[in-house]
């Protein structure tokens, strides 16, 4: 088996570029959309499921599996792996963004970040240390550093300070997880806010330290679509070209697709399985709600380009029929496919790349989902 961390790009097309990174639980093939199983489960969807729609890493919660089960029971009971009975890579978040944006009553110190529990409002502390051996009891092929992610609109000062911190707490995270161990593969996380020079510095600090590869954060957080673009334009080139690029939390179809042109890797958003939830499917034709009373007898297939188990059983009616009567079934079919539509425009994306077509492609997205306003 290939050295866990080793990142192997394939083919580029302008900054967009394929790759391969090999993790303890096998390849990865990149540029790759993964979805959130924030509870060792992506809602609604059993593994099966996940590798019927072809599924290759999917995102665990370090915050959530701390607070229940307990990570210390998912280690008793095989990691997430042996736990949910996924056999592929797993990559968790550290739980600082969770903290940040669930638990009430947080403190930042050096030491790490005291919160209150969402659940019972019992009081908690995780420090970069422990982040790191929740994810390491996890059994995560890939964890993320302790960082702080600033609320959208953060001023200048705070945000210069507040990536210091990250950055320290980034190399604590490295000496509790020292390259290599196991198999498992540690990412820095950039922050800097919105401020394209306090980006720069914490890029630059964070390549010091050794780390598998490296995550954008504090995106995604209620800026415009632009202004992500701007940073994101600013910061993903001055990442090390030879490790894997990471944006946390994007993205609609649209934002995945112009990431890669900037030459991001990694993507994960809880779009696909939330939209699901209330009736709002992507298709090949843009985006529709299938609560629309146009819906209620129309006998053809949700999206004729898809591939999924939904798309080739049912018709528009059935799954309106099932959203209106608020059917379980709803769920996990608008679920299947959602997901299926990410996971298969990801497959069109490497192999665009592969051709020198990506931009064809995005055009090709881009018409149908320019107007459905997303
Ligand atoms: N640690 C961290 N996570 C973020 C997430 C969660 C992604 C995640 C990973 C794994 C599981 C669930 C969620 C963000 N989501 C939207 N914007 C985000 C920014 C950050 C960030 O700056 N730092
Ligand atoms: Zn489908």
């Amino acid at each position: 088996m290939t050295r866990p961390g080793t990142f192997n790009i394939l083919a580029r097309d302008g900054a967009a570029r394929h790759g391969t990174l090999e993790t303890a639980h096998g390849t990865v093939r990149t540029p790759v959309f993964m979805p959130v199983g924030t509870q060792a489960t992506v809602k609604s969807l059993d593994p099966r499921d996940l590798h019927d729609i072809r599924a290759q890493i999917v995102l665990g919660n370090t915050y959530h599996l701390y607070m229940r089960p307990g990570d210390e029971l998912v280690a008793r009971l095989g990691g997430l792996h042996g736990f949910a009975a996924w056999d592929r890579p797993v990559l968790t978040d550290s739980g600082g963004y969770q903290v940040f944006s669930l638990a009430g009553l947080r403190e930042i110190t050096e030491t790490g970040v005291t919160f209150r529990s969402h659940i019972d409002g019992s009081p908690h502390l995780f420090t970069p240390e422990k982040a790191v051996q929740i994810q390491q009891n996890l059994g995560s092929d890939i964890m993320m550093v302790l960082d702080e992610c600033v609320a959208y609109g953060t001023e200048y000062d705070y945000t210069a300070k507040s990536l210091e911190l990250t950055t320290r707490w980034a190399a604590r995270c490295r000496d509790e997880h020292p390259i290599g161990q196991n198999g498992r593969l540690l990412f820095g996380i950039v922050q800097g806010g919105f401020y394209e020079d306090l980006r720069t510095i914490s890029a630059q600090q964070l390549m010091e330290i050794p780390f598998e590869g490296f995550a954008i954060g504090g995106l995604s957080v209620g800026e415009s679509p632009d202004e992500m673009r701007r940073l994101l334009a600013h910061t993903a080139p001055i990442l090390p070209d030879d490790k894997p690029r990471y944006l946390m939390g994007v993205g609609t179809p649209m934002d995945i697709l112009d990431g890669v042109a900037l030459g991001v890797d990694m993507f994960d958003c809880v779009l696909p399985t939330r939209n699901a939830r209330n009736g709002t499917l992507f298709t090949s034709f843009g985006k529709i709600n299938i609560k629309q009373a146009r819906f209620k007898e129309d006998d053809s297939p949700l999206d004729p380009e898809c591939d999924c188990y939904a798309c080739r059983t049912f018709s528009r009616a059935y799954l309106r029929h099932l959203y209106m009567a608020r059917e379980l079934l709803s769920y996990r079919l608008n679920t299947l496919h959602n997901l299926r539509f990410y996971l298969k425009m990801m497959e069109e994306v490497r192999e665009a790349i592969g051709q020198g077509a990506f931009e064809a492609l995005r055009a090709r997205y881009r018409a149908a989902y320019e107007q459905s306003e997303q």
